[in-house]
């Protein structure tokens, strides 16, 4: 058996008729890993599978070394930011993280929650209660929360929800750091562009598929051949549209002015053409931009495409 800190081997979950989990199996190692999908793809129920709250369907999953379901030891050395509120309002932030801290057996469950809350900027509001916080806020109380016992696994739900710029940026930061300290973090999210600036890998989970895993580039190269939609602006963009669709490296032209909008399911051939064609023609190439290459695009195409595999 592996001994990377978090492995899933075959793993299925379903909740009667529903497939929340489909043969998923991966490995987390040290550092920051992006799970990503849109709402209901299968994150909350990997998470909660990982911290043992719910028994996989087939398959296991092990959590440094253990059933995270069977040995709830397992806790001593996993920190969990659920997605769901669960925070008593009459407690404050440091009673919330002492709390906990102590039942996941901290000796100076005290010097921990202080630690911890400092780690994640609620030092002055420590002694107030939760009642009174933010969304930014409560969420920041349950990652001390998870923090507090110095874990070495960290599973967070969307942890940036609710949180307004600077707070991401901050928090983005933290995540990053808990990562570089040789933590295996695992991070949910449905937003590309923010889970890509925490995480050195993701995973893309696709109702209840995984459908990439791989660094943010390599999951670009992946989709090397989806439909693309690239602007060029020209002297001529009449012209220079007619030559592409003759070529056969795009499949569709949209002229606006000096500017053509083409789709091309051919990327490499159409970069490799269009300036032979444009030299060939006398053409001035002014800017030749390709459009939605962020992963947001990616993703999107990547689920339409897993969409008919799908449950
Ligand atoms: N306890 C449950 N009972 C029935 N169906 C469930 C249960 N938990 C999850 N599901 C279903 O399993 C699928 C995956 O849900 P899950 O919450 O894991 O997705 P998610 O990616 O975390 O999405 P979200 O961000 O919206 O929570 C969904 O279709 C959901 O409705």
């Amino acid at each position: 058996m592996s001994t990377a800190p978090v492995v899933l081997d075959n793993v299925s979950k379903w909740f009667g008729d529903t497939v929340a989990l489909s043969d998923v199996s991966y490995e987390l190692f040290p550092g920051v890993t992006g799970l990503l999908g849109h709402n209901g793809a299968g994150k909350s129920t990997t998470l909660s599978l990982m911290a043992g709250w719910t028994s996989p369907s087939q398959g296991t999953v092990r959590v440094l070394g253990r059933d995270p379901r069977a040995e709830p030891k397992v806790h001593e050395g996993l920190g969990v930011v659920p997605d769901s509120e669960g925070l008593w309002p009459f407690l404050t932030a440091r009673q919330t993280v002492e709390l906990l801290a102590s039942q996941r057996g901290v000796a100076a469950a005290g010097a921990a929650a202080k630690a911890a809350l400092e780690r994640v900027g609620l030092t002055e509001a420590a002694d107030r209660k939760v009642a009174g916080f933010s969304k930014g806020m409560r969420q920041r109380v349950k990652l001390a929360q998870a923090l507090a016992h110095d874990p070495a696994v960290l599973l967070l739900d969307e942890p940036l929800n609710g949180l307004d710029p600077a707070q991401r940026r901050a928090d983005v930061e933290l995540i990053r750091r808990l990562g570089a300290e040789g933590r295996t973090v695992l991070v949910s999210s449905h937003i590309l562009t923010e889970v890509e600036r925490m995480a050195s890998r993701l995973l893309v989970v696709v109702n209840g598929r995984l459908v990439a895993e791989g660094t943010a580039e390599g999951i670009r190269d992946l989709m090397t051949d989806r439909p693309r939609t690239v602007r060029i602006s020209t002297d001529d963009a009449r012209r220079l549209g007619g030559l592409l669709l003759a070529d056969g490296v795009v499949h569709a032209v949209e002229l606006e002015g000096e500017e053509l909008t083409v789709e091309t399911a051919q990327a490499v051939a159409l970069a490799t053409r269009l300036p032979v064609l444009a030299r060939e023609a006398g053409l001035w190439l002014r800017r030749v931009e390709p459009v939605g290459e962020d992963l947001e695009s990616v993703f999107a195409a990547l689920t339409s495409a897993a969409r008919g595999v799908g449950r």
